[in-house]
């Protein structure tokens, strides 16, 4: 783990860039959102219907202004055409629509999910976690952190192989979000590294949480190739205060204790300090075996 307390780098970390999808109209994007309402064959014969419709109307209004000349003839035979093609032509173009949209909906998830944890990715949670910091700034509510870090990660794949750490890493990420409330952000961080954003959570309540993760890991039994590997993790957590000018600030104290928890002999959870609300503690320490 190479932590950026170890770093002891005054510089914030970096946000990543945003993603900027194109603007769609408020008029196009509520027509989209009746269309995939209605599914496919429902909006099928709709729009059927609606072109049928239209295509009689104006047929028969151009043979009462051309009389039974070659031009009504003409029109009779185009409005033929479309009443017979129209539902052809009709379900080919809606369905066009509702693979673009699936195709639109994976694009959004892959853009904020991480491969192969499934997590959320590092741009995902900075941009969650900096709308996090801002209410909780405003409405004066509380916001806490944890970042978690899995111990000898190397040795597990020196051991194992990397496919074995890999697997290992899913499973400890589905440990994580069975710890977690709905509203909670868990991301993928970094390598062996995730991220948990806990709204409306003090740093008492993100302790036992941290601490509900860290036995979860522990008590984790991953088969592979024959053999039962097992796995634990070191939890830094941090909770907002006055002087946390930033997310990065935040994440910098979380980071802090996380190196606390390592130094210490992993396997445990260490909570920042509180300046304001607690001048006197250092460093919280949970019950974390050595
Ligand atoms: N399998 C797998 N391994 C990864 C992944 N990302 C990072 N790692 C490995 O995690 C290991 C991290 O090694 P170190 O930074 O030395 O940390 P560590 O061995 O976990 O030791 P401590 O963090 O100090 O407990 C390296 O071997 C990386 O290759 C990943 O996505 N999959």
């Amino acid at each position: 783990m190479q932590s950026c307390a170890q770093l002891a780098s005054p510089v914030p970390l970096p946000t990543p860039p945003r993603v900027t999808l194109p603007e769609t109209s408020p008029r196009s994007d509520r027509l989209r959102r009746v269309v995939l309402a209605l599914g496919l064959p429902r909006a099928t014969v709709v729009l059927v219907m609606l072109v049928w419709v239209v295509s009689l109307a104006i047929t028969y209004v151009m043979i009462r202004l051309a009389g039974q000349g070659s031009l009504g003839l003409g029109m009779v035979i185009a409005s033929a055409c479309v009443l017979l093609l129209g539902p052809v032509v009709g379900y080919g173009v809606l369905r066009l629509i509702f693979q673009l949209e699936a195709s639109r909906q994976r694009i959004a998830e892959l853009a904020v999910t991480d491969e192969l944890t499934g997590c959320y990715n590092r741009r995902h949670f900075m941009e969650r976690a900096e709308l996090e910091w801002l209410r909780s700034r405003r409405h004066h509510m509380p916001l806490a952190l944890i970042l978690l870090d899995a111990d000898d990660f190397k040795q597990v794949n020196d051991t194992h192989g990397h496919q074995c750490g890999d697997h290992l890493l899913r499973e400890m990420a589905l440990q994580c979000r069975a710890s977690l409330r709905g509203t909670d952000v868990l991301a993928r961080f970094g390598g062996e590294e995730l991220i948990v954003l806990l709204p409306q959570t003090d740093l008492a309540g993100a302790l036992a949480i941290a601490e509900r993760i860290r036995h979860q890991v522990q008590d984790l039994v991953v088969q592979w190739q024959g053999q039962a590997v097992t796995a634990t993790v070191s939890l830094g957590v941090a909770a907002l205060h006055a002087s946390h000018a930033s997310v990065d600030a935040l994440i910098r104290d979380a980071d802090q204790a996380l190196y606390e928890a390592k130094r210490a002999g992993r396997n445990r959870v260490r909570g920042a300090p509180v300046q304001e609300l607690l001048p006197e503690l250092a460093i919280v320490e949970s019950t974390g075996q050595a």
